[in-house]
């Protein structure tokens, strides 16, 4: 099965010791023996559970980050950096939840930057939108909200 046909996130690889393929999400850095296979399609009514990486910058909402450490970057820098952590996201080469927990500028990064469930009406719109766009494991371009850029991972 190519990684095309694999629900969004997920690879296919090969283990050093048996020789046996199982599967890795690139995002969430789980691993399986058995297929992934797309969860039931939830109800768009309902709700989502997304993840997410925030980098504030001088004129957001609130700037400072959850440690009391004023904001001084500009919007520029701040998409800069978020541009970095998805690269290094993307590569493999750090789970996402590592990266929120490191860098975050929300309170959710001591959670690896997860939000948890949450319906319409929840979150500031472009914020809403896009989570509710998402496919279940794939993580979103930058989205900029009052509060800074996001990267979004939907979970659930
Ligand atoms: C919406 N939300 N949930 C948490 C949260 C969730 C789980 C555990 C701890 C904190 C923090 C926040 C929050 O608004 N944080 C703000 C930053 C922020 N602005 C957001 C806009 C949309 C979605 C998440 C966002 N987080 C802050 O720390 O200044």
């Amino acid at each position: 099965m190519a990684d095309g046909d694999l629900p969004s996130g997920w690879q296919k690889k090969q283990s050093r010791s048996s020789g046996r393929d199982y599967y890795l999400n690139i995002y969430t850095k789980e691993s399986q023996w058995e297929l992934p296979t797309e969860p039931a399609e939830r109800n768009r009514a309902e709700e989502v559970q997304c993840s997410h990486l925030l980098v504030k910058h001088n004129e957001s909402r609130r700037p400072q980050n959850y440690k009391g450490e004023k904001i001084t970057r500009n919007k520029e820098e701040a998409l800069a950096l978020l541009q970095g952590y998805m690269t290094k996201i993307q590569m493999g080469k750090a789970s996402f939840a590592e990266m929120a927990r490191q860098y975050s500028d929300c309170s959710s990064a001591t959670k690896g930057g997860d939000l948890g469930p949450f319906g319409r009406g929840a979150m500031q719109k472009p914020f809403e939108e896009v989570s509710f766009s998402l496919k279940v494991g794939e993580m979103s371009k930058p989205v900029w909200t009052d509060s800074g850029v996001h990267i979004i991972l939907r979970t659930a």
